[in-house]
């Protein structure tokens, strides 16, 4: 099958002018991160931004770190999440539980490493994607680093045999963009890259949104 362009996520809204930036982006996928941290949102004021500016038809999408199920399953109802990203340590039966009682596609996060592999077997049945992301030593997520992407392909192989959508994270920036697309991965999410002093940047949407369509244009000739 020859390449498809990735799906793109713009993740850690964390402002009402994040979310109107991100209602005008190609993203398909809006990411707002309910764990601790600089990008911790609360979920009245993401009810809020996104009743001021809706996303038409982009995924709402939740992230968590080792929450419990309740307050999952609490924020996702109060926003009306699409995805719940589980960015922790959360064991595959904890993602099947999620699933099961909110009805929604739980993608996992999973840190490139040496288990990783492994890990994607063990949660394939009991989630609808993943998300690959650099580790980083006391960190979640979040970071702006990237893990070695000569490893990608590797990952892409991985969730084309479960058939389920995998997504490149950590570090990925409109200058680093065309080298993770070499790869042809189905997703894209970036958080850190989109942001010049802790802020999502429209001049950094737009570079990134040009090397995109860019990429699009040279795989439909
Ligand atoms: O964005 C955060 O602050 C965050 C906090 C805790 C866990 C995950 C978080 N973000 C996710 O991390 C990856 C990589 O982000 P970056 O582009 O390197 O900044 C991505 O999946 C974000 O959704």
């Amino acid at each position: 099958m020859p390449p498809q362009t990735p799906m793109f996520k713009m993740c850690g809204l964390h402002s009402e002018n994040d979310v109107r930036l991100a209602a005008s982006s190609s993203a398909s996928f809006a990411g707002f991160v309910f764990a601790p941290g600089k990008r911790e949102v609360e979920p009245t004021a993401v009810r809020e931004w996104l009743q001021a500016h809706p996303l038409h038809g982009k995924k709402v999408t939740a992230l968590f770190v080792n929450a419990p199920v309740r307050k999952v399953i609490a924020t996702v109802e109060e926003i009306q999440a699409d995805v719940i990203q589980l960015h922790g340590e959360e064991p595959p039966e904890e993602a099947a539980i999620i699933r099961h009682r909110t009805g929604k596609d739980v993608w996992k996060a999973l840190p490139h490493g040496e288990y990783t592999h492994q890990q994607i077997d063990a949660y394939a049945d009991y989630v609808d994607g993943f998300i690959i992301d650099a580790k980083v030593d006391g960190r979640f997520g979040g970071s702006g680093e990237s893990f070695a992407w000569e490893h990608v392909p590797g990952y892409i192989k991985a969730g084309k045999a479960h058939r389920l959508p995998l997504f490149i994270a950590g570090g990925v920036r409109p200058e680093n963009v065309e080298d993770l697309l070499a790869y042809h991965p189905a997703g894209i999410d970036i958080s850190s890259g989109l942001e010049k002093d802790g802020v999502k940047d429209a001049g950094l949407l737009e570079q990134l949104e040009k090397r995109l369509n860019s990429y699009a244009a040279d795989i439909s000739r």
